[in-house]
């Protein structure tokens, strides 16, 4: 499990940590693995040249020793101080006697420069980028120098991945001890480019995370698989509600999803039978009332119902876990979500989460784990936010899941009626809900990749590719 952790938590750990330590030696262990990133990208270090954007604080510390320890090795290295007098001191001392030279005003540093180091500001910075550092980070981006951020994009907020204004766009991170949740949640990830982890030996307290990301690992170990005593009654029955004379197809999409997640059987019940059934012959179906159906284990509702509202409520009263989704979410009774004893999942994009929540849209978009949250709460559910960086929260607080193998080809008509099928059929093979939602949209997103493979994927190839993924992780674990 990758977990990463508030910036409180980071400076309780780190205070923790200083205090048993020679001082100094956090920010040399910092600055050597941040040489090292970089020396990597360099290639050659000897005769590079590179850029250091160094802010007043100790991100720009972290940056002046790491760009000594290049000087050192042969590279021409150059400051841009932010504010000449608080720039870090033993730092900036350490950087000239290695040969390090600091930026002229108006000097045209970015010309010819092979790498940016930016060191504006890390997890001591509030909000966007202040003016004087917005220019730095516009050439930044414009020149052709791969940037390297320390510890976090700067401008980025830590602790959310919010973006207020400008913020450094970097092709690759370099974060100390531990992961910060805006690394890891758009807006703030897509800013980060590939994030290096390095350990400076910090240990934040255990159940501290405020997010989780799964990986193969634990995706395998949660999968549920067969035993030889296993029937189709015992691996979980999922029942679907779902599609409608107008929209056959989400049900198709829906029972595509299910089928590949684990349950021994899927239900559907619903308009489109017939289309179900002369796609996946397998599938139980009926017309009928969800309640008249037999035995399911979990439902899911919603993906292209209409305005069936009478079929939903009949799965909202279910006492078995209910996922619900798209239509559903606007036909659901409050209340009645609220009620329930049962776990329930809901499932919305960031529009759907907009409107259950009653704030405009881009509210979500920009604090994506707020929103979520504040979902999960406020309707005593687990909530699978989608969308760019897929986030999976409980009713009760705690980590929030974040899903690490999105890809922006999964925004595609039918894509959540899979997720959706799958997810249930995950919950009727036994697994709590927030596995459910969360290894759902691993296996989602890993198939959506093996099939893209860079090109548009349609809803049903990424169904197909269900099996592939769920090898793949058992595979590689
Ligand atoms: N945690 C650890 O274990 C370790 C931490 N380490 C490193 O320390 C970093 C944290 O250092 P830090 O606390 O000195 O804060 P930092 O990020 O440099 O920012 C403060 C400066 O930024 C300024 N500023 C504020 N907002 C701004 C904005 N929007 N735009 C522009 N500027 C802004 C602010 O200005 P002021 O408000 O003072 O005028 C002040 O000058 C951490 O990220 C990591 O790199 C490692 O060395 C070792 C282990
Ligand atoms: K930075």
């Amino acid at each position: 499990m990758r977990t990463a952790y508030s910036v409180d938590t980071v400076r309780t750990a780190e205070r923790a940590l200083m205090a048993r330590l020679p001082e100094g030696a956090l920010m040399q262990r910092a600055a050597a693995g941040l040489a090292v990133v970089c020396a990597e990208l360099l290639g050659r270090v000897y005769g590079s040249r590179v850029v250091l954007l160094v802010g007043s604080g100790d991100n720009g510390g972290d940056a002046l020793y790491a760009g000594a320890r290049l000087a050192r090795r042969g590279a021409g290295v150059v400051a841009v101080l932010l504010d000449a007098e608080r720039a870090h001191r033993a730092g900036l001392a350490a950087f000239r006697a290695a040969g390090g030279r600091v930026a002229g005003s108006g000097e045209a540093v970015f010309d010819g420069a092979d790498l940016v180091v930016d060191g504006i500001v890390g997890i001591g910075g509030r909000g966007g980028l202040r003016e004087r550092a917005v220019p730095l980070a516009r050439a930044a981006a414009q020149s052709p120098a791969v940037v390297v951020s320390v510890d976090l994009p700067s401008g980025i907020d830590a602790d959310t991945g919010q973006v207020t204004g400008e913020a450094v766009r970097a092709d690759v991170t370099v974060t100390f001890g531990a992961y910060k949740p805006g690394l890891l949640v758009d807006p703030g990830r897509e800013y980060a480019g590939a994030v290096r982890f390095v350990d400076i030996g910090l240990e934040p307290a255990d159940g501290e995370a405020e997010l989780e990301a799964l990986q193969h690992h634990d995706v395998a170990r949660l999968l549920p698989v067969p035993t030889e005593e296993s029937d189709k009654y015992r691996r979980g029955v999922v029942g679907v509600v779902a599609g409608s004379a107008r929209y056959p197809g989400a049900a198709v999409l829906a029972v595509a999803g299910a089928l590949h997640g684990g349950a021994g059987a899927v239900r559907y019940v619903g308009p489109a039978a017939g289309a179900v059934v002369s796609r996946f012959p397998e599938t139980l179906v009926s017309e009928g009332s969800p309640g008249k159906a037999g035995r399911v284990q979990a439902w899911v509702a919603g993906p292209g119902l209409g305005d069936d509202a009478s079929r939903l409520a009949d799965v909202v009263a279910a006492d078995v876990p209910v996922l619900i989704d798209a239509d559903g979410l606007r036909l659901a009774d409050a209340r009645a979500v609220r009620g329930r004893a049962a776990p329930t999942l809901l499932t919305p994009h960031a529009g759907e989460a907009a409107a259950l929540l009653g704030t405009p849209r881009e509210y979500v978009e920009a604090e994506r784990l707020a929103a979520v949250r504040e979902l999960a709460a406020r309707y005593h559910a687990t909530v699978l936010l989608k969308g760019s960086t897929t986030l999976v929260a409980g009713p009760d607080g705690g980590a929030v899941r974040v899903n690490p193998t999105g890809t922006p080809w999964l925004a595609t008509a039918g894509s959540g009626d899979v997720l959706s099928g799958l997810a249930g059929s995950l919950l009727a093979a036994g697994l709590g809900v927030l596995d459910a939602g969360s290894v759902a949209a691993y296996l989602h997103g890993l198939a959506a990749r093996r099939v893209s493979g860079g090109a548009p994927v349609a809803a049903q190839d990424v169904a197909g590719a269900l099996p592939g993924a769920w090898a793949d992780v058992r595979r590689e674990a």
